[in-house]
């Protein structure tokens, strides 16, 4: 495979090639530095502003009260919020340049330039364009073949806040080649940024978007857009920039409803966690499948068979199950002792009442109330009968001697026709009795009230339950779900526990109650602080008089949009972006649909990527049943990470794994050709080491930058890992930041290395569920280097790296 041959008409004016370019070089620099003063000018003066604010709050006459708190907030918030916007767009402010063509009646072309968010000068005249706004657009887009009005983009390098570099692209030079003119934008600043050593944190990308990525990042905000591509297409990154881009187009519904990413693992979600607020946006929910129940946080691993029958949708129906199991009615007659007499109630009314709480078209803790208010009438009615029986007895033992007063017989006949127990009689009664914990264990045991947590541990430790509600499935699949009580939860849980909160639900009547009567007061808050926004004259758009109004009840810390999101089950995010999609399960999918009812989604993958045998064979299968046929893709086919020698291997895997998938072109033609080194097992702790010091040397690693990853098949894991003590190993957040890793497959997924080391091919395509898919993924996690360490002969797929 060679590199995409791309050629754009770059005009490099850093490129010394003449006294005179030198020249120019030089003026051009100084032009753009005096701007690029200007625009870090207005930073600072704008973030002194707000400090100020943020310090002083809203001036004299502020007062006391409720009035006076909103007023303050609504100072403190808009300040606090411009300060940190601020701060974090310090690094490369002003990355672009674009002078649109003179128009025909000659009048000079206007010029903008474009940064990471848009300022405006002392006029009100804007000095940076927003990179998401419109006007910023064909900085982007332009390409030589169809440049739009532009006649030259330029890139802008700065070192702190000094200019570096330039690049220019002329557009409106004649007679270019077809294949110049499709060549992708910007390849001088793009090759520059690609080359440039791994931090071990995902950067983003804003200055050099490519005009595939473009499209994902501005496509409309409703349905559902499936990003599929190889791996390095930057769909990772464009997806993250497409949320800081659907954040500023549509901030009014998205700042309200929050946007989540959800993320493979957590070190994934550490890796790319920096690129948002770099963005400027700094309030995004990002959780793993495991973190989407709130108050779980699921880690544990198991076999993968059993994450295989969890991620299934049978599991909705043993779910099902397992809460009808626990709604019983008693073997025979229930029988209670209380009150030094033996309550009974009939077995068939209490299967009537079980039936009825049942047809309720509410869940299980709902339903219950019903069920148990039956059995308290009945259990209350007993009672009284009771009693009344007792009181009888002397009456009954008169009237057989025959000498009935005519008051008492008057008297015994009223009583008959009055019934035992009135209203308050009842409710008294099954009060009292209710209290009693002989009665409430006893039908507690019947239908408890029931937490997910609690069913599924419930069901999990005991064989006979889940037999009971695995009537699906085979007894081998009965014994994978069994584990002792008090196991920790896995990722593969979560989707349960979600599937098992929807069926049941939560007895909130006294919640409703008192959340009614907040609703009322919060919106009066709400009113009230849109009249203080409006009088201030605000303008700040991430100003919001409901979050106003959240902020002054005293009820609790200040959360954000995201914090309040991830701890509430029942949060409908206004869009939701799947990242490696192609590993989540059907169940998984229910949980993450449950996120978003209005569908808006970006779901980001590689079908060819797929590692979990309960993940996708296709986009199709998973999405289909929740938006049949009303998904839209978009395919990304440039690989920005994997130089073309690197890529040659990976394309003759997956040749070999997924025919019909296409490898990415690679756009890099950079660095040496990978290599095997054949090392025997027991020698791995003694050349292994020396291997990875060479290694990483070569990408200048222990500087700052400069990674490396040993990816190995599991089996060999533990060698590896005893060989290079030093290295942390395994998916966590600390691992990203050291110079040496040592990872799974799966581990490394999403992520990537200046130097990749393969350890065990054979043993990596063999434990791979699907085939070679994950050797795939660890090929093309290098951005410069990789080798392959192997001991048997080399799989048949990497033969072009023998000799
Ligand atoms: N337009 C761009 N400009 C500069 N760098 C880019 C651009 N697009 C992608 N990259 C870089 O290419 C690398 C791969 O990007 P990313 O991780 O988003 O790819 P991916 O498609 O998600 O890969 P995978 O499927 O393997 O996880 C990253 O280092 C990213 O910063």
């Amino acid at each position: 495979m060679r590199a995409r041959q791309v050629k754009p008409v770059t005009e490099e004016v850093s490129a010394p090639d003449t006294d005179g370019a030198d020249d120019a070089r030089e003026a051009a620099t100084r032009t753009e530095q005096k701007y690029v003063d200007r625009v870090y000018a207005r930073l600072d003066a704008e973030r002194e502003k707000a400090a100020v604010e943020l310090r002083t709050g809203p001036g004299p006459g502020g007062g006391s009260g409720f009035q006076a708190r909103v007023e303050r907030e609504v100072t403190t918030t808009e300040a606090s919020r411009r300060l940190a916007r601020f701060s974090a767009v310090e690094r490369a402010l002003c990355f672009g340049r674009i002078d649109h063509r003179p128009d025909g009646d000659g009048a000079p072309g206007d010029t903008f330039y474009i940064g990471r968010i848009g300022l405006r000068d002392e006029d009100r005249e804007p000095l940076l364009i927003d990179w998401r706004a419109a006007a910023a657009r064909p900085f982007y887009t332009a390409t030589p073949g169809s440049p739009g009005t532009l006649a030259r983009r330029r890139h802008l390098h700065l070192r702190e806040r000094t200019v570096a570099g330039l690049d220019d692209e002329v557009f409106d030079l004649d007679g270019l080649a077809e294949e110049d003119r499709r060549s992708i934008v910007g390849e001088a600043a793009l090759l520059a940024t690609l080359r440039r050593g791994r931090t071990g944190r995902m950067s983003d990308v804003v200055a050099t978007i490519q005009e595939e990525q473009d499209q994902v990042i501005r496509s409309g905000l409703q349905g559902v857009l499936v990003v599929q591509g190889g791996p390095g297409t930057g769909k990772t990154v464009a997806a993250l920039h497409r949320a800081a881009y659907l954040l500023y187009t549509h901030r009014d519904v998205l700042e309200r409803r929050g946007v989540l990413v959800v993320g493979p693992n957590a070190t994934f979600l550490r890796y790319i966690e920096q690129v948002l607020p770099g963005l400027g946006e700094t309030d995004v929910a990002l959780a793993t499948v495991g973190e989407l129940y709130p108050g779980v946080r699921a880690t544990a691993a198991e076999p993968p068979a059993v994450a295989v029958l969890k991620g299934g949708l049978r599991m909705t129906d043993l779910v099902e199950a397992a809460v009808r199991d626990r709604q019983r009615a008693p073997e025979g007659d229930l029988e209670v002792e209380a009150d030094d007499m033996t309550l009974r109630v009939a077995h068939d009314a209490c299967v009537q009442a079980r039936d009825r709480a049942r047809a309720l078209r509410v869940p299980h803790n709902i339903q219950r109330r019903r069920y148990i208010h039956e059995l308290l009438d009945a259990l209350a009615l007993d009672r009284a009968e009771q009693y009344d029986r007792l009181a009888d007895e002397p009456l009954e033992e008169l009237m057989a001697s025959g000498s009935v007063p005519d008051w008492l017989q008057e008297l015994m006949d009223e009583a008959e026709e009055t019934p035992l127990l009135d209203e308050t009689d009842l409710r008294l009664s099954k009060e009292a009795l209710w209290q009693d914990p002989v009665v409430r264990r006893a039908l507690d045991a019947l239908w408890p009230e029931l937490t997910p947590q609690r069913l599924l541990a419930d069901l999990f430790s005991d064989p006979a339950a889940i037999e009971r509600a695995g009537a699906g499935l085979s007894p081998v699949e009965h014994r994978l779900l069994h584990r002792p009580a008090g196991s920790p939860w896995t990722t593969s849980d979560v989707p349960l526990l979600d599937e098992a909160a929807e069926w049941l639900g939560q007895d909130d009547t006294a919640d409703r109650v008192r959340e009614r009567r907040a609703a009322a007061e919060r919106a009066e808050e709400e009113r009230y602080a849109r009249g203080v926004i409006e009088l201030t004259g605000a303008d700040d758009p991430l100003l919001d008089a409901a979050l106003l109004a959240d902020r002054n009840r005293d009820d609790g810390p200040y959360l954000t949009t995201a914090e309040r999101a991830r701890s509430d089950r029942h949060w409908a995010y206004g869009h939701v972006i799947v990242d490696e999609a192609q590993e989540l399960s059907e169940m998984a999918w229910r949980t993450i649909m449950r996120r978003v009812p209005t569908r808006s989604l970006t779901v980001v993958g590689d079908i060819a990527q797929t590692g979990s045998p309960a993940g996708a064979r296709s986009w199709g299968q998973m999405l289909d049943r929740y938006v049949p046929g009303r998904w839209r893709e978009q395919r990304l086919m440039v690989n920005y990470r994997t130089p073309a020698a690197i890529m040659r291997v990976a394309a003759e895997v997956l040749a070999a794994v997924a025919p019909e998938q296409v490898p990415p072109e690679p756009v890099r033609d950079d660095g040496p050709p990978p290599f095997a080194a054949r090392i025997a097992a027991p020698e791995l702790p003694r050349r292994l080491p020396a291997l990875v010091r060479a290694e990483l040397a070569e990408v200048g690693g222990g500087a700052g930058e400069g990674r490396l990853a040993v990816i190995s098949s599991a089996g060999r894991h533990p060698a590896v890992c005893a060989a290079l003590p030093g290295a942390p190993a395994g998916a966590t957040p600390e691992a990203l930041d050291a110079p040496v890793v040592v990872l799974t497959c799966e581990e490394a997924k999403g992520l990537e290395f200046d130097s990749v080391v393969v350890v065990d091919p054979a043993g990596i395509t063999a434990e791979s569920p699907r085939g070679g898919q994950d050797l795939y993924v660890a090929i093309t996690r290098a951005t410069r280097r990789m080798t392959v360490v192997h001991d048997d002969d080399l799989p048949a797929v990497l033969a072009s790296l023998a000799g």
